[in-house]
């Protein structure tokens, strides 16, 4: 026999649903009036089935659903009489007494997820849709269609108000997306919370609440997230200034399609470096027990230093695609005080990597920590009290302070989510204080150098489609005698023309190395002839200090033999 409570919510549900609510406020008369409409509106559902196809069939449905309406609306006499004449404690009672004949009537529960809640999207509602998707392109008849990833194929999802059906060990559910309305209030500034629009509900029998609310859920869980992974737009995200985080303050980030054409393929450094890093990534994908077990929060640093051009923003685009993550890019600039990093970086999602690019521009958080005014003595800069004047000036809305960032990165509130990496790029990673790069906060120190052959060949690779040529054996001795970034070495290869002369690429390189290396010896000597001058000087003014000290001496004991009595 099928289950008729969902069929009940359905197919009845406009019917008895609205009238059944008016009633529970109102008086016997009201009750009597919405009675006879219901009554009358049932009547009309039969009359419209009576002249459907399946007559005889309908009949019976017609006939069935009369007799439960009307049941119902005998229900609601008896119930709107206890609300009128009987005591609280007695209206208490036969309300429980209610709940529990309607539990044997009705035996199906339902459960209810909100796509919002507490101001962010719901992780369970996001993958239920993910999951609803894939089985509602069978039995809805309704679909909602997005674009993803490349605009190669297209993501379905349940539209309003469908309904799919799922069985799981035996147990039945109906499923159905459904929408509250807007708010219209004419007097806010504002219509009402996005928390509030959409809703999954999901219904089943109670004798199955066992493995609806356990195994079901978390299968539901884990398919809906694997699909949500398979089919998802990355996003780039970057953080809007404080005072532009909306009325509710919740629109702390601002996103758009992330599509970085970078990858570890195209990417030129030594292969080893590169294998290394690739393998450091799986690892920690695939940690998740290992950092519970350790206690650790499950999150990674990697600090990428080097000089300019050398691929560290490019490293961070790859990695982002190797992962599938999004990229939260944070300009710390606009953040005016520690309180506001925090909640950045709880709306962060899991499965993201964070970035402060230029760490060493950022803020005033080079070296050791730094007074406003006036150079710092040593002494003062190990004073707790220091650090404590600090930290106030952070908290109280002038600024992000270092400690303030290294909470961040490792405090309390690191924790707050799972997956996370964050990268900090630096082109100088001596000026960085120690303790915002140790292990722990930045567990992976990456040197992005200057171009050696086996990058070079990468980059040939992608930019002339070439693996060997005669020229090679010529780049490779000028790299290893000069320093030119990768980016440099790229804008080389382009070709200028549309014939893809590989020769004349090739021979552009070269010079440009031969340039660079020139170059480079010029500024060498003038910076050993400055040295050797400035050594010079030193030596000679030494001989000057000591001449005159000498002078002085002699000076002074003929002044004290003169004065001798
Ligand atoms: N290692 C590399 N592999 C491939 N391409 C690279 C590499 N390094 C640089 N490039 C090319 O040079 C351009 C600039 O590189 P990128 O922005 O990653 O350098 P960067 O190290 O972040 O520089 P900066 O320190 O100035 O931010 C990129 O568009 C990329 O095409
Ligand atoms: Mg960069």
């Amino acid at each position: 026999m099928q289950p008729i409570g969902p069929q009940l919510c359905n197919t009845c549900r406009p019917l008895l649903g609205p009238t059944e609510f008016t009633f529970m406020d109102s008086s016997i008369n009201q009750y009597l009036q919405a009675k006879t409409k219901m009554e009358a509106e049932i009547e009309s559902k039969n009359i419209y089935l009576k002249s459907s196809e399946k007559e005889g069939e309908m009949n019976m449905m017609g006939e069935s659903w009369a007799e439960l309406g009307s049941r119902i609306a005998g229900l609601m006499l008896v119930w709107a009489t206890i609300q009128q004449f009987f005591p609280t404690q007695l209206r208490v009672y036969f309300e429980k007494l209610s709940v529990k004949f309607l539990g044997i009537v009705y035996p199906f529960v339902q459960i209810t997820i909100h796509e919002y809640t507490g101001g962010r999207r719901n992780e369970v509602y996001a993958a239920i849709e993910s999951y609803l998707g894939a089985k509602s392109t069978k039995q809805a008849r309704r679909l909602k269609a997005d674009m993803v990833k490349n605009s190669k194929s297209f993501v379905l999802s349940l539209d309003k108000s469908e309904e799919v059906t799922d069985e799981f060990k035996g147990a039945k559910v109906w499923w159905v997306l459904r929408e509250t309305a807007r708010s219209t209030t004419p007097f806010l500034p504002y219509r009402s919370a996005p928390e509030e629009r959409k809703y999954y509900t999901v219904s089943f029998h109670r004798k199955y609440g066992d493995i609806v609310t356990g195994p079901y859920l978390s299968h539901v869980m884990e398919e809906g997230k694997a699909i949500e992974i398979k089919n998802r737009q990355q996003k780039l995200y970057t953080n809007k200034p404080s005072d532009n985080w909306g009325w509710n303050g919740k629109h702390l980030w601002s996103h758009i399609v992330f599509e970085h054409p970078a990858n570890f393929r195209t990417l030129a450094m030594d292969p080893k470096k590169k294998q290394e890093i690739i393998d450091d990534l799986i690892a920690f994908t695939k940690s998740k027990e290992y950092y519970a077990k350790v206690g650790k929060a499950w999150k990674r640093g990697y600090l990428l230093y080097g000089p300019p051009g050398t691929g560290k923003s490019t490293m961070i685009a790859a990695m982002a695609n190797f992962l599938n993550y999004d990229v939260y890019d944070l300009e710390l600039t606009s953040v005016k005080n520690n309180s506001d990093l925090r909640k950045l970086l709880v709306d962060t999602s899991s499965k993201s990597i964070i970035v402060i690019e230029d760490i060493d521009c950022s803020l005033d958080l080079t070296g050791k920590r730094k007074k406003k005014k006036g150079k710092i003595r040593e002494e003062e800069q190990n004073d707790p009290l220091e650090m404590k004047e600090e930290e106030k000036e952070g908290d109280d809305g002038s600024k992000v302070t270092l400690s303030g960032l290294l909470n961040f990165i490792d405090g309390i509130w690191s924790a707050c989510g799972p997956e996370r990496i964050i990268i900090f790029t630096t082109n100088h990673k001596d000026k960085l204080d120690p303790a915002l790069i140790r292990r722990g906060r930045m567990d992976m120190h990456i040197e992005m150098s200057y171009c050696k052959f086996e990058a070079f060949k990468v980059l040939a690779k992608n930019y002339l489609d070439i693996d060997s040529h005669p020229l090679f054996g010529t780049v490779g001795s000028l790299l290893e005698e000069t320093s030119m970034s990768p980016c440099d070495v790229a804008e080389n290869l382009i070709p200028k023309t549309a014939s893809k002369d590989v020769d004349t690429c090739l021979n552009n390189l070269v010079e440009a190395l031969n340039k660079a290396k020139e170059t480079a010896k010029l500024k060498n000597e003038k910076e050993a002839k400055t040295k050797k001058v400035a050594g010079k000087t030193a030596r000679r003014y030494s001989h000057w200090m000591k001449m005159i000290g000498k002078l002085r001496r002699k000076t002074d004991s003929e002044n004290k033999s003169n004065n001798d009595p």
